[in-house]
């Protein structure tokens, strides 16, 4: 769907507009800070020490699909270096985030293209074949169905259930507004600091 006026939603908004729900695990972050990435999920599902079928993946990819890679948090194989990040964005798809580790991160870093993982390892992944494209996945303990949408930036990445993007994406644009509303109003002016907090206090009592 469209994101008008917002280029760029928070995902602390959507998490705030999903109850605190599907946020991958903190270990799952951008490579560079500034990184931001909306989009739909296409899936695949490695088996260990094998990314033969990531690369499948990317053959497939249509465009503008953000890649998710079920990599069971494997730690001492990359699953994806410089030259396979660098086929992802040349077939169009718009970041990849990893529930596993990569390589060559200073050549990808010159990439501009982001990409979201538990951190570098050196040693690459063997191509026998094994795992699977398009299937519903685990990544960064959230479940991920091809189609969900991706969101993803400074602060990690979280998962919109394809059903509810239209109505999350409302609330966490309405929640973007109202935030900004009480910044300017609060921050800065030590009477309004102390009224806010104190009716919170209050509402809790
Ligand atoms: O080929 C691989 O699996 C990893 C790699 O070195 C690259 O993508 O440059």
């Amino acid at each position: 769907m469209e994101t008008d006026g917002f280029q760029r939603i928070p995902t602390t908004a959507v998490a705030d507009a999903l109850q605190g729900l599907n946020t991958m695990d903190t270990s799952i972050k951008p490579l560079k800070p500034e990184s931001y990435v909306y989009g739909k999920a296409l899936t695949v599902k490695l088996a260990d020490a094998d990314n033969f079928l990531l690369l499948q993946a990317i053959s497939q990819a249509k465009g503008g699909e953000v890649l998710v890679v079920d990599g069971r948090g494997d730690q001492h194989h990359a699953v994806a270096g410089d030259f396979v990040v660098a086929m992802a964005k040349t077939m169009g798809l718009r970041g990849v985030v990893a529930d596993g580790v990569i390589r060559d991160i200073q050549a990808i870093n010159r990439l501009e293209f982001p990409v979201f993982c538990k951190g570098s390892t050196i040693a690459a992944s063997q191509k026998h074949g094994r795992g699977e494209t398009n299937v519903p996945i685990s990544c960064g303990g959230v479940a991920v169905r091809p189609g969900d949408i991706v969101v993803g930036d400074a602060d990690g990445v979280i998962i919109i259930p394809q059903e509810v993007e239209e109505q999350t994406v409302n609330a966490a644009k309405q929640k973007i507004v109202a935030d900004e509303k009480r910044y300017e109003s609060i921050v800065g002016n030590v009477e309004a600091v102390k009224n806010y907090i104190n009716s919170l206090t209050n509402s809790h009592k």
